[in-house]
């Protein structure tokens, strides 16, 4: 593994790795926030952070704001890239933001020529917390969050790795892609025609379906001026989902904020804090 960047911040650290991924068969590189107490060799639980499409480990370590709240409560956070990365790696013909480099959905692709590299969901679920756990002071306490594509990845991942993450949270998710254009592309791109391959990433679906082994919490917040909200995001669908099946989801929406990372940024301190009350 290596350190391509190390900074103290509030009195923690951060630092970006890159390395070599047997998963994805390629370079990748991602962020770690380490509170002070990890300095002590004290063990801390980790937040594992996706961020959405056109990110990379550096949106939410440097917009979140994220640091001081995450200090107090001594919770390191992981924030990885978005897709596998480099010159080899397949990308959209029309090199467009929602598919491709950018925008691996966290899902393993199986339609070529994507099924060799984008394979987020054993990256994010096996292999990178391997890597973390041999590497940092660190526990085996997990939680796991998202923005937008990123909230596809936390909620779909968490509800399907109940026995991995211990409560799930997202800011704007995407939470019917088997639903939406965004979802419709990535899925048509990465798993093809068969919408029956589709269900299993499909956070609405897996929460009607229940396949889940245990019903972890889940936070969900939205901004109620996203322009992304009508189209894509379509959250009503998730909260009438968990509704009908019992399941623990608190939904905020928030008038006037909108898809970008100043909402995450307002809100993350909140979420930070209920990610805490279940590492406890
Ligand atoms: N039209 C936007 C769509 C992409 C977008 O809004 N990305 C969100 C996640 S879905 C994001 O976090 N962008 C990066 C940032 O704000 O730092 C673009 O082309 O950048």
């Amino acid at each position: 593994m290596e350190l391509v960047a190390n900074n103290k911040v509030v009195g923690g650290w951060h630092k970006r790795y890159r390395h070599a991924s047997q998963t994805t068969d390629c370079e990748m590189t991602f962020a770690i926030f380490l509170p002070d107490i990890a300095s002590s060799g004290k063990k801390v639980p980790v937040l594992y952070w996706l961020s959405g499409l056109t990110c990379t480990d550096e949106n939410f370590m440097q917009k979140a704001g994220a640091f001081k709240a995450a200090n107090a409560l001594g919770i390191a956070i992981v924030a990885p890239d978005t897709s596998p990365r480099g010159e080899l790696i397949p990308d959209d013909n029309e090199k467009s933001y929602d598919f491709g480099l950018g925008a691996g959905f966290y899902l393993n692709a199986t339609q070529p020529p994507f099924d060799k590299h984008y394979q987020m969901y054993d990256y994010i679920v096996k292999e990178l917390p391997e890597i973390i756990e041999s590497h940092f002071p660190v526990t085996t306490q997990r939680a796991i969050s998202g923005h937008s594509m990123g909230g596809h990845g936390a909620l779909t991942l968490g509800l399907k790795n109940s026995d991995r993450y211990t409560s799930i949270s997202a800011f704007s998710p995407i939470v019917h892609p088997t639903r939406c254009p965004w979802g419709i592309k990535a899925f048509t791109g990465y798993l093809g025609n068969d919408k029956s391959q589709w269900e299993d990433h499909d956070a609405v679906l897996l929460m009607q379906n229940k396949q889940y082994t245990t019903a972890r919490p889940v936070l969900v917040s939205q901004g109620s001026a996203d322009n992304f909200l009508d189209e894509q995001l379509q959250p009503w669908h998730l909260q009438k989902a968990a509704k009908a099946h019992n399941y623990p989801l608190q939904f905020e929406q928030h008038e006037g904020y909108d898809h970008s990372y100043f909402f995450i940024a307002s809100f993350i301190d909140q979420h930070l804090a209920f990610h805490a009350k279940y590492f406890a």
